[in-house]
């Protein structure tokens, strides 16, 4: 890059890139005030490597997810002062990699093993800040489910709420009903930790709480 380019990318006017398809990452992001300017989802392979444990594939898929995005034309049209975000969420017993449940009984069996136990939740989220800075944190999450009845898992299937979900449920829905403990970030189940999203902005040079002061004010 040479001066002058790093002259005029300096005065570009600074976007926000969320890699995602996942609306409950773009209503976490809105819920501390940051509104992307595009939504650029990142079709990666999410099939896991062998032995690759859940923490190292949430890792390693966020960063895929962000990497892509920068190579889709319309981020890359957006200009030089263009930060992504990306992120990717695995559920964990153990070694174990629970899968993102797509039919019944997917969820029947997730549902089965985390009944009565605690597991993790490995939540990752990458920033590209410009220059192509890339930057992860990877959140780690336990969670503990009371043992589930027979009705519990009926009522919960018919719900449809687990379609899509890594581990087979969804925290911000009636899954929370079946949670005895959690340690860590519950922002990070949903699928983006705020605390680290917002701590990777601001580190960078994002300028977080310039959007929160001329943002619409907000009921909360
Ligand atoms: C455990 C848990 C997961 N999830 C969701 C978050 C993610 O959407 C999904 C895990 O899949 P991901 O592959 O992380 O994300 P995604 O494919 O839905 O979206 P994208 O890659 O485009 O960003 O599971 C919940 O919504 N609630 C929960 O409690």
């Amino acid at each position: 890059m040479t001066a002058s380019s790093k002259a005029k990318g300096a005065h570009a006017p600074v976007k926000l890139v969320l890699a995602s398809a996942s609306p409950r990452r773009l209503q976490l992001l809105e819920r501390v005030g940051l509104t992307p300017d595009l939504l650029n989802p990142s079709d990666v392979d999410e099939i896991p490597h062998k032995r690759e444990t859940p923490r190292a594939l949430s890792i390693r898929l966020a960063k895929e997810k962000a990497s892509r995005a920068l190579e889709m034309p319309l981020v890359k049209e957006l200009g030089p002062n263009t930060f992504v975000l990306a992120a990717d969420t695995v559920v964990g017993l153990g070694r174990r990699i629970l899968p993102k449940a797509e039919t019944i009984d997917d969820a029947l069996d997730c549902l089965s093993l985390l009944s009565g136990r605690s597991h993790w939740v490995y939540s990752t989220v990458c920033l590209v800040a410009p220059g192509k800075k890339l930057s992860t944190r990877c959140v780690e999450t336990k969670v503990r489910f009371k043992r589930l009845s027979r009705e519990d898992v009926d009522s919960y299937i018919a719900s449809n709420e687990w379609r899509g979900k890594a581990g087979g449920y969804a925290i911000q829905g009636r899954a929370e009903a079946f949670v005895r403990l959690l340690t860590g970030s519950y922002s990070g189940v949903i699928g983006l930790p705020l605390f680290e999203t917002v701590s990777l902005l601001e580190g960078a040079g994002y300028p977080v709480f310039h959007s929160w002061m001329t943002a619409p004010q907000s009921e909360v």
